[in-house]
């Protein structure tokens, strides 16, 4: 057996390499690493890996949110994977309690496997979240944002995504969405602060989008929330923050097993915190194994 590992060395504050580093003095068996050389080098990396893939062998994913998401949907749905985050938000990692490292790997080792639900699209496939209103917007100014590489330097990448959505509250990033639901029943929904459409519990590091939502169940959970004031946006910030998610009249919310979306031309998106540009979305679920 051979440990096969793709990793995102430019991930978070940068660790990878001395993770991979880690695992090859102490791991008791071959281990071959896949680094991503560029953004979107995942493609390339898996069918290197697959190259190469011989039953028995376990595969290890090492990044953020965004590289387990592309690596994913590159990885036939067949082969399990093994997932250790060192990306800035973590938050697929955070909501399913994922362990150290030396735990990760004793899992990989026994064969222990979990199954969970990721909802693919034509061109990818929505591990956490896909956003748009004030969550897409804060990815996308963090994204541009110098700020990022330096909280993130210092450990502290959470707090570019904070700053940036208190400037949200006075910018005002609005979507307008069409969804389809399995029945055929079509809603269009405009002027949206929130929009959000939930695999996991949270987005941006941990900040709640919907308390049940869980990539292991086969459900996503879509919320949504006008917020046309400046104290309308607030409230709603922090009915997230704060987690009054089933209390709160401002949050609408509804949950599906699959979902068709139309998109605006100019709409910001973002899926697993990479903004993405979609014009239409089949939102199917398809069953995924993670050693856990
Ligand atoms: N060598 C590289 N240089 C630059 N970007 C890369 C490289 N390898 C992969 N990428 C890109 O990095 C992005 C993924 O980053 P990732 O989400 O894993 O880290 P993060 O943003 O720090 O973490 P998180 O999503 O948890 O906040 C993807 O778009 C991926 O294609």
């Amino acid at each position: 057996m051979t440990l096969l590992i793709i990793a995102n060395p430019h991930a978070g504050n940068r660790q990878a390499l001395a993770v991979t580093k880690k695992i090859k003095y102490t791991y008791h068996k071959p281990v071959q690493v896949f680094l991503t050389r560029y953004p979107d080098d995942e493609k390339r990396q898996v069918e290197r890996l697959l190259s190469q893939y011989q039953e028995g062998d376990k595969v290890l994913i090492i990044g953020g949110d965004g590289t387990l998401s592309k690596t994913l949907y590159y990885l036939p749905k067949t082969v399990p994977f093994g997932y250790y985050p060192v990306g800035s938000g973590n938050d697929f990692a955070h909501a399913l309690h994922l362990p150290s490292l030396e735990v990760t790997l004793d899992r990989l080792d026994k064969g222990q496997k979990t199954e969970i639900t990721v909802f693919t699209y034509q061109g990818g496939l929505v591990l956490n979240s896909l956003d748009l209103g004030f969550a897409a917007y804060v990815v996308k100014e963090a994204s541009q944002s110098r700020l990022k590489y330096w909280f993130n330097k210092c450990h502290l990448g959470k707090l570019t995504y904070i700053l940036i959505a208190i400037k949200c509250l006075f910018k005002q990033p609005r979507a307008d969405v069409t969804l389809t639901y399995e029945d055929g029943k079509k809603q269009s929904l405009s002027d949206l602060f929130l929009c959000s459409l939930a695999n996991n519990r949270t987005f941006g590091g941990g900040v709640v989008i919907w308390p049940e939502a869980s990539a292991t169940t086969s459900r996503l959970e879509i919320v949504t929330a006008q917020g046309s004031s400046f104290w309308g946006r607030l409230a709603i910030l922090l009915t997230l923050v704060l987690k009054r998610h089933h209390k709160s009249s401002r949050l609408s919310h509804r949950s599906v097993r699959r979902l068709s979306v139309d998109f605006e031309d100019d709409a910001i998106i973002e899926i697993d915190g990479e903004i993405v540009v979609l014009k239409h979305v089949d939102l199917t679920p398809e069953k995924r194994y993670i050693y856990l």
